[in-house]
């Protein structure tokens, strides 16, 4: 007997989550239930109306308080459209109008007589003079209400995919508090976002551009098909039977079932080499690339190797990975997938080869020391260790110069004017720096160790391709002593390599990891976001064998995670910069946009760090204590490591008493207490509240960059989009809410009017301070 198929629509996973645990388990025991007998009598399955040319809508029952309304569309397959509980839940099901979208192709719903009565019904307010609706400079006189969306007809707004039977209320509407109203129901996606682009003041073309396209069904929508509506992906939480079981069982994460459709291709799309996905902070980079992994592991023949390699930039975020990965497909996913940092990758390969001695690797601060060593033996004080450092991972490494000569060639783009003597200088401190760390005890950096990486699998790849040459020659037959020495026939490493956090790898990873996999379809798939580059120099990956022409790249724009409001004002800090695509091409946060609501950022200004410590404290405290939000899922930036000692201690000791655990470079110490790190820290995480603290002048940017500013603009240009960027990071990390402090003056990068839009922190401390708005 074949088993009922039953899958949730992404508006009955709305209602799961809004009505809790108890809807959840009931719901799962119901689809238990209903798939290993659809005819039981238990159920109470009835019919309510026929839907199109072969669909019908029925209602059941779960429990004694609940229900749900079905669609029938064949004779094993059900869909959950919705969910209702108490004792008007058989009216509030059948008075549900559903539709199929014309533009997306989904199975949509709206409860019209919820919307009138709770959006259409509040007290009509004229909009107050002085805050027109963007676009739209003739606006009738003032007491007239001016209804919201007059200036789009319905065509145009059915055309970009608001549903239909939305619009006699949406009509009514006068004020963007009716909208926030209508927005807050369980409305189908696409029309809440193509409404609040439309009232964000995006124009129609845009929303076709940025929104419309990324749903549109991949054919021509038949409007009486529901048997084919309801086997689209839009129309399911998740295409896979077992996962929304899964999901029923345990957590009910919304990443783990439903893609926005643009997410879903990308993760199941079949690419004929390599693919690129940008987007900004929140976009669901990372949930692409998980989704990815098991898109690809599944394709995979059975077996016990792990043929595909998930990578991303340090070992937290790659522990984070683990995490997500494992959420999504359990054990047996991990399986299948090795998951490391490119440096630890790059190390385990260089480890491989027992005739290498390879030194003790030492970090970024030790390395710069070291660099400043070797420039007072020589007298040499025309260039700064950041620039050497710079310059000997990113041209002399990235480049494989191994003479002064091939140095003198290394083209440097993007790097600014270097005259020939320069170089030869710049050479001898190199030599110096490397027989540096060739002295006992034997030290060796990162950046070195990813150039021997890279070289030892361009190497290997070379021996795998030659072999599969010889092979192929052969007519197939394999010469098992073809590989003198070793007796064996090699293989590349991996068969897919999925890269997160793209924007930071340096080209000696690049080269590492293209020599890792065989071109060929679904090879690379990358993820990273240009504006977020807090690390590395830019690379172009079309020059290192990683193309992705046309199709192949695509840019995310809706973002999850941050709220409007935040989003506004990060955007703030990197508008005006130009950004690369990752290749040769330019980037742009076009389109992008949050459908989450909630506060402003919030500033405030102290006298000092002192003040500024205790500010925070207080706030944090208020947050925890006022509010219930737990300590873990707060974060405090801090400047260097002597502030993050500080503040720990301020909140430690009374009257704060509050936890608070440091972000190691392998995440947090303890899974207990607020998170303190720096900026750089904070890479690729997400808390529901961030405080950014020393947003001075001084500090953000770091006033050594001001040595640049005549001497080497180029330079200094770049230092000045770095620190944009990590402040963009930052700001992006916060979910809920986002405040800054600064002591002093505040920095440049922050709005003009900042001094005066801040709390003044010795006020709040004095107990003098606004009441707080923190109630996100
Ligand atoms: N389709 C989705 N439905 C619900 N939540 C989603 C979806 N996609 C992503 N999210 C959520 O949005 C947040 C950001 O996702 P993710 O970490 O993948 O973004 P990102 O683009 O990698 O961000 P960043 O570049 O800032 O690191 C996460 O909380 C994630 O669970």
């Amino acid at each position: 007997m074949i088993s009922t198929q039953v899958t949730v629509s992404p508006q009955a996973h709305q209602d799961i989550r809004r009505l809790g645990r108890g809807a959840k388990d009931a719901l799962g025991d119901f689809v238990r239930r209903l798939r290993a007998d659809r005819t039981n009598r238990a159920l109470r399955v009835l019919p309510v109306r026929a839907a199109g040319d072969n669909g019908q809508l029925c209602t059941a029952v779960l429990d004694s308080t609940r229900m749900v309304l079905l669609l029938e569309t064949e004779e094993n397959r059900l869909t959950v459209l919705a969910l209702r509980e108490g004792p008007l839940a058989y009216d509030e099901l059948t008075r549900l109008t559903v539709d199929i979208n014309p533009v997306s192709g989904g199975i949509e719903l709206v409860d019209q007589a919820e919307v009138s009565a709770n959006v259409v019904a509040l007290p009509e307010r004229p909009e107050p003079a002085g805050a027109p609706e963007p676009d739209s400079p003739s606006q009738p006189t003032l007491n007239l209400p001016v209804r919201l969306f007059a200036r789009f007809d319905d065509a145009t707004l059915t055309s970009l995919g608001v549903i239909a039977s939305l619009l006699p209320a949406l009509r009514k509407l006068t004020d963007a508090r009716q909208l926030d109203a209508l927005l807050a129901h369980n409305l189908p996606e696409l029309t809440k976002d193509v409404l609040l682009a439309l009232h964000g003041g995006m124009d129609p073309d845009n929303v076709r551009q940025h929104i419309t396209s990324q749903w549109k069904a991949d054919e021509q929508v038949d409007p009486h098909d529901w048997a084919q509506a309801a086997r689209r992906p839009v129309s399911q939480v998740s295409t896979e039977d077992a996962a929304v079981l899964d999901a029923l069982g345990s957590s009910f994460d919304a990443w783990r079932l439903f893609l926005h459709p643009e997410q879903q291709r990308l993760a199941t799309a079949t690419f004929k080499g390599s693919a690129k996905v940008t987007g900004g902070p929140g976009t669901g980079k990372t949930v692409v690339a998980l989704h990815r992994v098991r898109h690809l592991v599944d394709q995979l023949q059975p077996g016990h190797t792990r043929p595909l390699l998930l990578t991303t930039y340090n070992t937290n975020l790659a522990a984070d990975l683990r995490h997500r990965l494992q959420l999504l497909g359990g054990p047996e996913l991990l399986r299948r997938v090795d998951i490391k940092s490119v440096d630890q990758l790059a190390r385990e390969v260089v480890e491989e080869q027992p005739s290498l001695r390879l030194g003790r690797p030492i970090d970024d601060e030790t390395a710069l020391n070291l660099w400043h060593t070797v420039c007072t033996e020589a007298g040499e004080y025309e260039f700064d260790v950041e620039f050497l450092d710079s310059e000997w991972k990113h041209v002399i490494l990235a480049q494989g110069c191994g003479t002064c000569a091939q140095y003198m060639r290394a083209p440097r783009k993007g790097r600014g004017q270097f005259q020939r003597s320069q170089r030869v200088r710049v050479w001898a401190l190199v030599e110096a720096y490397q027989s540096k760390l060739a002295e006992a005890p034997l030290q060796t950096t990162y950046a070195q160790i990813a150039d021997q990486a890279a070289r030892m699998e361009e190497h290997r790849m070379s021996r795998v391709e030659a072999q599969a040459h010889y092979k192929e020659e052969r007519g197939g037959l394999d010469l098992v002593h073809r590989e003198a020495g070793s007796g064996m026939w090699l293989k590349p490493r991996y068969q897919h390599i999925v890269i997160d956090e793209a924007q930071d790898l340096s080209s000696s990873h690049w080269r590492m990891l293209r020599a890792m996999v065989r071109p060929g379809s679904n090879d690379i798939f990358l993820v990273g976001d240009a504006h977020q580059r807090i690390y590395s120099h830019q690379v172009v990956l079309g020059q290192l064998g990683i193309k992705t022409p046309g199709r192949a790249s695509r840019r995310l724009t809706l973002n999850y995670r941050t709220t409007r409001q935040i989003l506004g004002s990060a955007h703030g800090l990197v508008a005006g910069e130009t950004f690369d695509d990752l290749d040769d091409g330019v980037d742009t946060l076009d389109g992008y946009r949050s459908v989450l609501s909630g506060l402003a950022p919030q500033l405030y200004r102290a006298p000092d760090w002192q003040t500024e410590m205790r500010t925070v404290a207080t706030l944090i405290k208020e947050r925890h204590d006022q509010y219930g939000t737990p300590y873990e899922a707060m974060a405090i930036s801090v400047p260097d490591g002597a502030s993050a000692t500080q503040i720990a201690l301020v909140l430690a000791y009374p009257p704060f008493s509050i936890p608070a655990t440091q972000l190691g470079k392998d995440g947090p110490q303890s899974s207990e207490g607020v998170r303190i790190g720096t900026m750089h820290r904070f890479k690729g995480l997400e808390f529901q509240r961030v405080f950014l603290t020393s947003v001075s002048d001084g500090q953000v940017p770091h006033q050594r960059i001001e040595i640049h500013r005549l001497s080497n603009p180029q330079r200094y240009r770049q230092e000045e989009q770095r620190g944009r960027s990590l402040l963009f990071v930052a700001a992006t990390r916060a979910r809920d809410e986002l405040v800054i402090t600064w002591n002093g003056k505040a920095s440049r990068y922050l709005p003009r009017d900042a001094a005066q839009q801040a709390v003044n922190a010795a006020d709040l401390l004095a107990g003098e301070g606004p009441p707080s708005t923190s109630a996100a």
